[in-house]
């Protein structure tokens, strides 16, 4: 069931970003080689980073190919006084309740493994109501490497022609690539949360282009305590680094974001 890979190493990447390293370094990460050619899925919508594989059904995804993510420029314009379109953060409130609850259009994001498995936690909860959603997921990991998802997003729209409950629940399915596995093999805090910034930026830069295009509108956003789970990070941690450390550029930003914040509202039951 676990891929063997070995133990996380104690050298992990250095995670003590400023919101203007983070800005940039999304931009900055390794593109994906070549998308595979692929057979159309039953399913919506797919992405990752640098796949320009869209065409799987009417709902259509949102590729990043062409994502509007600030051009990875000299450092050097870092410190220059040009104006930008201000950047827009994320703000997170608490609820108690069903996070699936949730009024049709909301997009509900959930941490992931790359090795395709929503096979415990609130995952499988997810694979319950979502199983179309879970084949996108699947195919979609079993396409790429971990270390090519590692750090990336799909975001899965509605299904238009899929089984009529979950085309009724009418949700956007987040998935954030924040371990490249699960159980006593996923990647250690520090890997889980430097990986969550940037999966979390390219989640709300594919619902920006998505809506930018026309396909689709996330009226809400939800959240369940992403990684404090079976991958066994504190919730504070990963609060401070979605709250902190993810700064949307221009053409990153949800219709949904308001005066400079798009709310996401943390669920827990
Ligand atoms: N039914 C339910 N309804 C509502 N809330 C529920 C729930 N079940 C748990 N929660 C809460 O949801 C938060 C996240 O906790 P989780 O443990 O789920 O996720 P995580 O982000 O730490 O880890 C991701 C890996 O877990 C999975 O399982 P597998 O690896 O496949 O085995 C994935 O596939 C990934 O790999 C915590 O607040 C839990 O209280």
């Amino acid at each position: 069931m676990s891929g063997k890979r070995p133990a996380p190493q104690g050298g992990p990447r250095q995670h003590k970003q400023t919101k203007l390293d983070s800005f940039f370094s999304a931009a900055s990460r390794p593109k994906k080689p070549s998308p595979a050619e692929e057979e159309a899925q039953p399913g919506p919508v797919e992405t990752t980073k640098a796949q320009a594989s869209e065409a799987i059904n009417p709902t259509q995804p949102v590729s990043p190919s062409t994502n509007t993510t600030p051009k990875q420029t000299p450092t050097t314009t870092l410190t220059t006084s040009t104006p930008r379109l201000p950047p827009t953060t994320i703000h997170i409130t608490h609820h108690t309740g069903d996070i699936f609850s949730a009024p049709p259009a909301t997009l509900l994001i959930h941490a992931c493994n790359t090795v395709g498995s929503w096979g415990g936690g609130i995952a499988l909860a997810f694979r319950a109501r979502y199983p179309s959603a879970y084949g996108i997921y699947r195919a979609h990991c079993l396409r790429s490497t971990p270390n090519q998802l590692i750090g990336t997003a799909l975001l899965i729209p509605p299904p238009v022609s899929a089984q009529g409950k979950e085309k009724a629940l009418g949700h956007y399915i987040g998935c954030l690539f924040t371990s490249r596995r699960y159980g006593k093999t996923r990647d250690s805090v520090e890997e889980i949360l430097a990986a969550t910034g940037p999966a979390v930026r390219e989640l709300m830069g594919m619902v920006a282009r998505l809506e930018r295009e026309g396909k689709g509108r996330v009226g809400a956003v939800r959240m369940c305590k992403i990684n404090s789970g079976l991958f066994a990070v504190p919730w504070e941690e990963s609060q401070r680094v979605v709250e902190e450390e993810v700064v949307l550029g221009e053409g990153e930003v949800p219709g949904c974001a308001v005066g400079g914040c798009v709310e996401v509202e943390v669920w827990d039951r």
